[in-house]
């Protein structure tokens, strides 16, 4: 008689987040397999599965001196090149694994290397690189050089916005009221533009003063969030480079505050803020 297959060992996992931005992290390192997109979805399901905006991994160093790195899934299971809040909360997820010192270090992304740095009571500071603002390169189509305001017309609605790399697209929009804004509606109407071909993380952004900004986000394969770290960055590079706020700024995002310092246009820019460990837990493939 065959014997029956051995169960897959259940999957452990982290559930984590920063500023309400909510992640499952799998540790991946020594070889196990990275999850597929319907596992992504799975997992990331607020009803069936644990719940999340996004999937996190981490992974071996791919950078000589990096402690480990790390990808990133949305919770439809689309794969993205940047997470600020995940940064900090991988940042400190090797901390307590004691992969790395609490103090200096530095992890991969698959858009770069970034340097961390721990705060204390489980804040870290995180580099971000250099905002990217070539159309050719967010990427964002139909625009040969970079503005500082695009304007676009998607079925009879005109939009005003700033565009950005930060690893991943962002578009942000500057609004008077942010809470008013048309999050629901603009958001996914210039998501699925053709201007943008890998569609695009787009921030409504109100100045409140010159040295704080309040921001929503409507996330590329997710939806509205409580905050979105790298939106945090981009919305920051775009009104700095603007000149309607200063080089470092306060972000109030639905689920907590960012810090933001852009010390100029040559330098990398970087993001401060919080990260909790919710609970551990083994799911069951
Ligand atoms: N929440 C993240 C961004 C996650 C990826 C994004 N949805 C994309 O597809 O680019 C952050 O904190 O930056």
């Amino acid at each position: 008689m065959a014997e029956a297959a051995a169960p897959a060992a259940p999957l452990r996992f982290s559930k984590m987040h920063g500023a309400g931005n909510d992640f499952v992290v799998l540790d991946l390192r020594g070889g196990v397999v990275a999850p597929d997109a319907q596992l992504c979805r799975r997992l990331a399901d607020r009803h069936t599965g644990v719940g999340c905006d996004q999937i996190l991994t981490v992974e071996d160093p791919l950078s000589a001196g990096a402690v480990a790195s790390y990808r990133i899934w949305n919770s439809d299971g689309s794969a993205s090149q940047q997470c600020g809040n995940g940064a900090r909360c991988i940042a400190a997820w090797l901390v307590r694994d004691g992969a790395a010192a609490d103090g200096d270090f530095a992890v991969d992304s698959p858009a770069g290397r970034h340097p961390v740095a721990a705060l204390g009571e489980g804040r870290f500071r995180i580099d971000m690189g250099r905002p990217e603002f070539d159309p050719a390169r967010i990427p964002l189509r139909g625009y040969p050089a970079r503005q500082d305001q695009y304007v676009l017309d998607v079925h009879d609605t005109v939009i005003g916005f700033g565009a950005v790399s930060m690893g991943n697209p962002h578009a942000v929009i500057e609004v008077d009221d942010v809470d008013a804004a048309p999050v629901e509606t603009i958001g996914p109407m210039l998501q699925s533009s053709q201007e943008f071909p890998e569609s695009a993380n787009v921030g409504f952004a109100q100045v409140l003063a010159p040295d704080r900004i309040r921001l929503r986000v409507y996330e590329r394969g997710v939806g509205e969030t409580l905050a979105c770290g790298s939106g945090a960055c981009a919305a920051a590079a775009v009104l700095m480079q603007r000149g309607r706020i200063q080089r470092e700024v306060a972000v109030q995002l639905p689920g907590g505050e960012l810090r933001i310092a852009w010390p100029d246009a040559e330098s990398t820019l970087s993001m401060s803020g919080p990260t909790a460990f919710v609970f551990e837990g083994e799911w069951n493939r």
